[in-house]
């Protein structure tokens, strides 16, 4: 992939889905993580730094200190307008309205902070009309990696077709400090948790085995190629197939032919 086509082609899609929403802003959440901070200044480029406004969402006793300095070093270096809110005190407020809600349950609570996360981006959005810019890439839509409505809750998503492997080539390219584009991904969503822990593989090795699978390569090849048994392979596509909701509507139960038999009844 020619990385500077694909980044004119994203920096245009951003302006033309404002333009098209009639709306000059973005609101961008800023984790101090690289595809964030991508984001961020593809949308700087398209819009305007005045017209961006990022918002930095840690729950402090959680998000690693070195997120914070990060993402400040991200709205600072663009110039953008930015934010910090701790979202500490609004998840332990959902819990202790919930009853049966589990403090302990790592997976249910990261869920609920991502949602947590974009009902605050809407927020802002709406109270200044801008767009939220999602920061989803192409090999966490595949697979299914993210929150539904959480992270994945937002109005475009300028780099959902970059893998993260190109990803990390954008970054570069557009000058993402090198220690957000060092450092382990990771959702933050409670303590240690990185994204290629969660998901048994390093990115270089995923979206290796992704782009063969999709171009219709032979599995066992694309095992031995990779350096990964088969049955990681069908872990990872079983993966692919149980997140196809995420990459859906919601489905409507249809009822187009009871309302044409009544019509035709009187
Ligand atoms: N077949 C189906 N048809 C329609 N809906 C279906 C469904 N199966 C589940 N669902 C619904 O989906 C829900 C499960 O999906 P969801 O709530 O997203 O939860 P889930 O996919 O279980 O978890 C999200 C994953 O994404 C990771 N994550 C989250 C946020 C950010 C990042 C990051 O990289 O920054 C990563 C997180 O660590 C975790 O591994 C179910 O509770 C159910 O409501
Ligand atoms: N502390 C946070 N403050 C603001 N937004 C956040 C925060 N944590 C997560 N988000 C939002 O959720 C998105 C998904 O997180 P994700 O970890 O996939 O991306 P990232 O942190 O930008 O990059 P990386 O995958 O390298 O960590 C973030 O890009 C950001 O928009
Ligand atoms: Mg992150």
């Amino acid at each position: 992939m020619d990385i500077l086509q694909a980044k004119e082609r994203i920096v245009d899609f951003i302006g033309e889905k404002c333009e098209d929403a009639g709306v000059t802003g973005s609101v961008v959440g800023i984790s101090g993580g690289v595809d964030s901070a991508l984001v961020a200044h593809l949308a700087v480029e398209a819009l305007g730094a005045e017209n961006v406004f990022g918002l930095h969402l840690p729950e402090l006793n959680v998000t690693p200190p070195e997120d914070v300095l990060d993402a400040t070093e991200v709205a600072n270096g663009l110039g953008i307008e930015f934010r910090t809110i701790d979202i500490g005190g609004i998840v332990q407020t959902y819990l202790a309205n919930m009853p049966g809600s589990d403090p302990a349950n790592k997976y249910v609570n990261g869920n609920l902070k991502a949602r947590i996360r974009m009902s605050i981006l809407y927020y802002y959005a709406n109270l200044d009309s801008r767009l939220v810019a999602g920061t989803g890439n192409k090999t966490e839509i595949l697979l299914g990696y993210y929150t539904k409505y959480g992270d994945g809750g937002v109005d475009l998503e300028p780099i959902g077709d970059l893998y993260k492997t190109e990803v990390f080539q954008m970054a570069e390219m557009v000058g993402v400090p090198g220690g957000i584009i060092d450092k382990s991904p990771s959702a933050a969503l409670w303590e240690g948790q990185t994204d290629e822990k969660e998901l048994g593989h390093s990115y270089a090795t995923i979206d290796s085995i992704l782009i063969k699978m999709l171009a219709q390569e032979e599995a066992s090849a694309v095992a031995l190629e990779c350096g990964v048994p088969e049955s990681e392979l069908d872990k990872l596509l079983q993966r692919v197939d149980s997140n196809m909701h995420k990459r859906m509507l919601p489905p409507v139960a249809d009822l187009a032919d009871i309302r044409t038999s009544n019509y035709l009844e009187g």
